[in-house]
């Protein structure tokens, strides 16, 4: 059984004029303990609204539906009160800014150990003791309990509000864009901390964030979001031996990459971008949501529900990866195959 299991989840947010948006559509996948889920994205694509609905924190008047399993039992429907028994405690966050995610006035010790006094009831000697500890399996020594934030850097924030986040011994940790606002030097050493603690706490993470080679280099499994949709979703090695979807294929063609082939001048390829911008969640359809930006739609794609295709794997499904197979939502697949996707053909 999933550790998460999340099925047809919707999110309808209420608009000024008093229609309902519709701002998550049919959301489904699950994740294992020991395992990493990246959720990957351009800005406003959605990836905030579903880490929020797992989290209970859907914008107020919003309606939620479908399923959201924690450990086979349902918590969408869930009481407020149970909502904050199970939040910080079962499912954690980490948010991009850890410099808001703190508060300048008390020292980091006291907030690492303010949710296992508030979850568990420890005393307050007891909480700051197990707050030193977390600080130290976060690489900051426990000497500096009594510090505040202001005294550390951007890494060393971002350690800590990791530190705040595990404190209950969470099942589930969402990061969302948890390394944004940090230098690029410190970025991978905070996805791999991420990354042992999940392996030696069997948590699972999800791991949200708008960048591919973030995800593709620390997730099992990826989930590409458009539009408040999943487009395509499988294991990381599989989609990268076959991307489906014209937006995952656009994504991998923006990304920069070091070592690129330069002009003869010797000066870098302009980098592609993605022609277009996510459209505002008022003008989302119930066609693919990327069919005015996508150069293989057609009229059909704008009026219809692009239908779910699995795709062969071409590689071996590593024991880690929670989604196991392979799929894309898209109405044209005999155009991405004319394409230049021979290996899906063989
Ligand atoms: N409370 C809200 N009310 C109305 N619209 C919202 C609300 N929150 C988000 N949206 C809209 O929903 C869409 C998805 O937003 P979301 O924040 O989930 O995107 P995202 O992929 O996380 O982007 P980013 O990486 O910039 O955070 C966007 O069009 C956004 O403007």
């Amino acid at each position: 059984m999933a550790l998460l299991d999340v099925a047809r989840l919707n999110l309808l947010l209420p608009a000024p004029d008093g229609r309902r948006l519709h701002a998550l559509r049919d959301i489904g996948f699950q994740l294992q303990r020991g395992s990493c889920l990246g959720v990957v994205g351009e800005s406003g694509s959605g990836k905030s609204l579903l880490a929020l609905s797992l989290l209970g924190l859907a914008p107020g008047g919003s309606l939620v539906s479908g399923h959201l399993r924690l450990d086979g039992q349902d918590i969408l429907d869930q009481s407020e009160a149970a909502w904050q028994r199970l939040r910080g405690n079962r499912i954690a966050m980490v948010f991009q800014d850890p410099g808001s995610a703190l508060n300048p006035v008390h020292p980091v010790g006291a907030q690492v150990a303010e949710p296992l006094r508030h979850h568990q009831g420890l005393s307050r000697r007891a909480a700051l003791a197990q707050a030193a500890d977390l600080l130290a399996q976060v690489g900051i020594s426990p000497r500096r309990l009594h510090d505040y934030p202001h005294q550390f850097s951007g890494g060393q924030r971002q350690r800590i509000t990791i530190a705040m986040a595990l404190a209950c011994a969470p099942d589930v940790l969402i990061a969302d864009e948890p390394t944004t606002a940090l230098d690029t030097t410190v970025q991978q050493h905070i996805l791999d901390l991420l990354h042992r603690l999940v392996e030696e706490r069997d948590m699972a993470l999800l791991l949200i964030s708008h960048d591919l080679g973030v995800i593709a280099q620390n997730a099992d499994d990826i989930l590409v979001m458009y539009g408040g949709q999943i487009v395509e979703s499988g294991p990381t090695a599989a989609l990268f031996q076959h991307m489906a979807h014209p937006y995952s294929r656009a994504l991998l063609a923006a990304r920069p990459r070091l070592g690129a082939p330069r002009q003869p001048s010797g000066r870098p390829y302009p980098l592609m971008t993605i022609p277009g911008q996510v459209p505002a969640l008022a003008a989302w359809g119930s066609g693919c949501p990327f069919a005015n930006r996508c150069s293989f739609a057609q009229a059909e794609c704008q009026a219809q529900t692009p239908p779910r295709i699995a795709i062969p794997n071409l590689t071996a499904i590593p024991p880690h990866s929670s989604l196991q197979a392979h799929h894309v939502w898209c109405l044209r697949p005999e155009a991405l195959q004319a394409g230049s996707t021979q290996r899906w053909q063989e």
